[in-house]
């Protein structure tokens, strides 16, 4: 089947998880993990079988969060497309289990969980290492993940502008349309994070697009694509220049590319921020090299059929 099928529930998970109810309870995952004596929460680094022939990958991401009770797995395709492809990238169905006897107790869509997860933890990111005054937040690449990340940074933050950089112009001017807050289209990368204080890199490369020369000191990049130990984003000069973040020091050094080709070290994760055993250089150039987890998948699929048992 070539085109592609959104179930009735993609739209039902669109309806019932929202940002307000998700971040505390990532930010609440994010600490549990990266406590570093916690048995409080099982999860082994993705395994991938990759699809050379289709340039893509199967990912299977399970997870355990032992105190909420919560289990639960992630399938998810992530193919490479042409420009210009109508086809989705990344295609996810989640399993959410009951622990004790091991039934499935729902399975739902996983797209809007990816998108709306992962936008979420990098608004997390942002909220803890912007700079204290982030006006311009530049986003690059225009697809679903764009505007994931286009909805909960508007939301969450009041910057006074935002522009799109697609490779595409056309793509990046129909993005645009579709928001509903004023969005400046931008022709070259370079032009398009210029004086940038917040960055969103969501693209489907594998080269860098992002370079350390184009970024402002002291600005924040929230890097989401480049999830192969062979793909890139971001150059070298970035990498080192930034104090690093990541969401799995043990993901990031066997997923990466950005970390592993550049040698950069990470500074720290996300969850240590927030428990405060590491520091936010909020003043220095930061990257939050996010590759996305299990356990986001988990007390999102929780929240939604949380929020699905309310309705029925
Ligand atoms: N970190 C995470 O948790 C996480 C979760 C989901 C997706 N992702 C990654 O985020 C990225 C975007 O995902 P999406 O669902 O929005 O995909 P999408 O296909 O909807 O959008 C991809 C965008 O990247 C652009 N693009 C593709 N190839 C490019 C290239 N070579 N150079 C520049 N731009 C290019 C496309 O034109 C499009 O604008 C992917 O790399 C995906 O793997 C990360
Ligand atoms: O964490 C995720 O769900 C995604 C799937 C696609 C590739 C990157 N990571």
């Amino acid at each position: 089947m070539l085109s592609h099928w959104r179930s009735s529930s993609t739209y039902e998970v669109e309806d019932l998880l929202h940002y307000k109810d998700l971040i505390p309870r990532l930010e609440v995952a994010l600490r549990k993990f990266s406590k570093l004596d916690s048995a409080e929460v099982i999860q082994p680094v993705r395994t991938t079988v990759p699809l050379q022939k289709y340039n893509g990958f199967l990912g299977l991401m399970p997870a355990y969060l032992v105190h909420e009770d919560i289990l639960c797995t992630k399938l998810v395709c992530f193919y490479k497309r042409e420009s210009g492809s109508t086809l989705p990238s990344t295609q996810a169905t989640v399993l959410l289990f009951d622990p004790e006897y091991g039934n499935v107790k729902a399975v739902m869509d996983g797209e809007v969980i990816t998108a709306k997860r992962t936008a979420a933890v990098s608004a997390i990111s942002a909220k803890l290492l912007m700079p204290t005054k982030s006006d311009v937040l530049t986003i690059l690449g225009a697809g679903h993940q764009a505007l994931s990340h286009y909805h909960v940074f508007t939301e969450t933050f009041s910057f006074k502008e935002v522009r799109v950089w697609s490779r595409r112009k056309e793509t990046a001017e129909r993005f645009a349309q579709s928001t509903q807050g004023h969005v400046t289209v931008w022709e070259s990368v370079e032009e398009a994070v210029n004086g940038a204080d917040v960055i969103v890199t969501v693209t489907g490369a594998s080269e860098p697009v992002l370079f350390g020369q184009w970024v402002k000191p002291g600005a924040h990049v929230a890097a989401v694509g480049a999830c192969r130990p062979d793909w890139r984003e971001l150059d070298d000069v970035l990498m080192r220049q930034a104090e690093v973040y990541v969401d799995s020091r043990e993901g990031a050094v066997a997923e990466s590319g950005d970390i592993i080709l550049s040698g950069a070290k990470v500074f720290a994760e996300l969850g240590e921020v927030l428990n405060g055993t590491r520091p936010a250089l909020r003043e220095k150039t930061t990257v939050f090299k996010s590759l996305g987890m299990g356990i986001q998948d988990a007390v999102s699929a929780k929240l939604v059929f949380e929020q699905w048992k309310n309705k029925h």
